[in-house]
């Protein structure tokens, strides 16, 4: 049985090819992730995780290689279907929130639903399934100004689960919290990627919190290897 969700292979990616300050950036990046699995991805500043996370995640193309949801390729297909893939099948988390201001923590997550094509009144009831989840249902009518960093970074989770991706890239997700809310924060995300049985890739600088995941890889010299 094939329960891979995403898996990434030979990718590679220069920048500035043939020009002056050309960087060599990933030389052959190989990774499976299995539904429900949650991996770590730790990396010196500078690596390419942003350039890796971007790639997996349909935002940007790699010089060579593949990326594959679901057992279907598709680093082949054209941006239209790409984008529409992104947004069916992929959630984004950053280190900043990055929610919509004027909008309601509610909005925010119903929003990505609607522009899916999800009605109205099933977009809201997802959506305050996913606070009541977080524990931050109280907020529901709340602008992001109004929430605390900690809130802000659970709505902004929500947000990323909206369409209930298969995959699940963040990028220092609690790298903006205090050590406390960030304990807090990674727990409940932790909790949505196991309850979605979603597949989850995690670059942290935080080694205590990539040890509460299942494996842990390391991005060094454009190459992933796992740590043991
Ligand atoms: N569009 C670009 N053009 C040229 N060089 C780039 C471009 N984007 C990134 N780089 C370079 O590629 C390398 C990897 O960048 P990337 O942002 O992926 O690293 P990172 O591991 O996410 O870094 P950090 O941890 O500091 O955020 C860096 O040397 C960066 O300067």
């Amino acid at each position: 049985m094939n329960d891979v969700t995403l898996r990434l292979k030979g990718l590679t990616k220069t920048y500035l090819k043939g020009k002056p300050g050309e960087v060599q950036v990933l030389r052959g990046v190989d990774l499976d992730l299995r539904a429900g699995e949650a991996v770590a991805m730790v990396a010196p500043s500078g690596a390419g995780k942003s350039t890796l996370l971007h790639i997996a995640g349909l935002l940007d193309m790699p010089d060579e290689g593949t990326v594959e949801i679901g057992g279907q390729n598709v680093s082949g297909e054209g941006d239209r279907t790409r984008t529409a893939l992104r947004r069916q099948d992929v959630g984004f988390v950053y280190q900043f929130h990055h929610l919509l201001p004027e909008f309601t923590a509610l909005e925010n997550i119903t929003l990505p639903q609607l522009a899916n094509g999800v009605p109205d009144k099933a977009a809201q009831a997802r959506a305050l399934d996913l606070l009541d989840r977080v524990g931050v249902a109280a907020r529901a009518s709340h602008r992001p100004a109004a929430l605390s960093g900690g809130e802000q970074q659970r709505v902004a989770f929500c947000r990323a689960l909206a369409n209930a991706p298969r995959v699940l890239l963040a990028d220092e997700p609690t790298g903006n919290l205090d050590p406390e809310t960030s304990d807090q924060v990674f727990d409940t995300l932790m909790k949505l990627v196991r309850d979605e049985g979603l597949s989850a890739l995690i670059a942290t600088h935080n080694l205590d919190l990539a040890a509460r995941m299942d494996r842990m890889v390391r991005l060094e010299g454009g190459v992933l290897r796992p740590v043991a």
